[in-house]
């Protein structure tokens, strides 16, 4: 364990999250509020989790790292050691919490939250949770037995959660993701304003086959626009030596630049990415992920986005190079009436809504 783990007098929060940087970005939105107001933060994430990489760096947090297993839904011969790494995960939580006395437990979800949420209630410490999809994951579904709040993005979620415990207050959005400056990614990138610009995102990891289709078609959607790939780790194509196009394999700093100078966005429809494209009135051509790759949480998120006017979809398994061009275009061309869509919307003080609802749920 790091040092620093011992806090006395002040007020000590507990995050935890983690395993895709979509259950990390909520801690990060919250945590600078909780440091600015003098309390004492702490995070527990896995060992070699992105929650690692995104939390550990920040100055004025104290990263612990526990055993993790994963809950899987299908059958794996690693189904048999998973529940004792849960365990033991359950009695490091346990140990931490005894000695860091947290006045509450903050979780994002993932399968590292969940020992954590278990240990606080043995502990007697509350806890809250974030869901951000549609429908809740696993892990939070096991999780929302032991805390006495799950807190839900979508209006729709309440429905599928313990009617005392859940509460709907919107997504809580990194306050940084607001001061991009356009300049300084024209700059960064070496684009001009002569043509527009795409934001393609795959998801906080990248998506293969995402990126497949936006470099098929690399030549003729570059004739029209100047195209961010941010493709995830490992997925950096050297080869392509492309004007125009630009290639990250994860964003920290640069992305509200990156995000300031974009017209429109294809990506994946994790949860919190399109509640920022959404509050940054972003048009989006949303892929979901689809159900042979997992729970089908993001087919529900993207359904309910394009209900409400705020996105255009395209189905994974209708994904080739002319439709992809084709939806690009018309999203373009429509991209003004999205954005009409999307001023409709109404945030919600959600930040500080929960900053309220924490400290009020907060062990006296
Ligand atoms: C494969 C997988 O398990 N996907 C899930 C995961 O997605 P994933 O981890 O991709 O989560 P989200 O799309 O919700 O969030 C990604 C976050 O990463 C940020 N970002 C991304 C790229 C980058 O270069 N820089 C950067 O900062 C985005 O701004 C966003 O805040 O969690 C989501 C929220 O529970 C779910 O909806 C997804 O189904």
């Amino acid at each position: 364990m790091q040092k620093g783990w011992e806090s006395v007098g002040k007020q000590t929060i507990l995050f935890t999250g983690g395993g895709t940087a979509g259950h990390v970005v909520v801690n990060l939105a919250l945590i600078p509020e909780f440091l600015k107001e003098g309390y004492d933060v702490h995070y527990v994430g896995s060992y070699e989790g992105i929650e690692r990489e995104l939390i550990e760096g920040l100055s004025g947090v104290t990263y612990h790292a526990i055993s993790t297993g994963k809950l899987r839904r299908y059958l794996s011969k690693e189904n048999i050691k998973d529940p004792f790494k849960v365990m033991k995960g359950v009695y490091q939580s346990n140990r931490l919490i005894k000695k860091v006395k947290p006045s509450i437990v903050f979780s994002k979800g993932g399968f590292v939250s969940v020992p954590v949420v278990i240990a606080s209630k043995f502990q007697k410490v509350p806890a809250i949770i974030h869901e951000s999809d549609l429908t809740p994951g696993l892990a939070n579904k096991i999780a929302s037995k032991f805390a006495r709040f799950v807190l839900t993005n979508f209006p729709e979620t309440v429905k599928y959660l313990p009617e005392e415990k859940a509460k709907y207050v919107g997504a809580i959005i990194r306050e940084e993701l607001f001061q991009g400056s356009r300049e300084r990614a024209y700059e960064l990138t070496g684009f001009t304003q002569a043509k527009p610009v795409l934001m393609v995102m795959g998801g906080s990891v990248g998506s293969v086959k995402m990126n497949e289709a936006i470099r098929g078609e690399l030549k003729t959607l570059t004739e029209k626009f100047q195209i961010i790939h941010l493709c995830g780790k490992g997925n950096i194509d050297s080869s392509i030596h492309q004007e125009g196009y630009v290639q990250y394999e994860y964003v920290t700093d640069g992305l509200k630049d990156l995000l300031a100078m974009s017209d429109i966005v294809i990506s994946r429809a994790g949860a919190n990415s399109i509640f920022e494209f959404l509050a940054l009135r972003k048009p989006m051509l949303l892929i979901p992920l689809s159900l042979q790759a997992s729970r089908g949480d993001q087919l529900l998120n993207a359904e309910s986005f394009e209900k409400q006017g705020f996105a255009a979809v395209l189905q994974e398994e209708n994904l080739d190079g002319e439709r992809l061009v084709n939806h690009v275009n018309e999203l373009y061309h429509d991209r003004f009436s999205y954005k009409d869509e999307m001023a409709k919307f109404e945030p919600r003080k959600t930040k500080d809504d929960v900053i309220q609802l924490i400290k009020e749920t907060m062990k006296k």
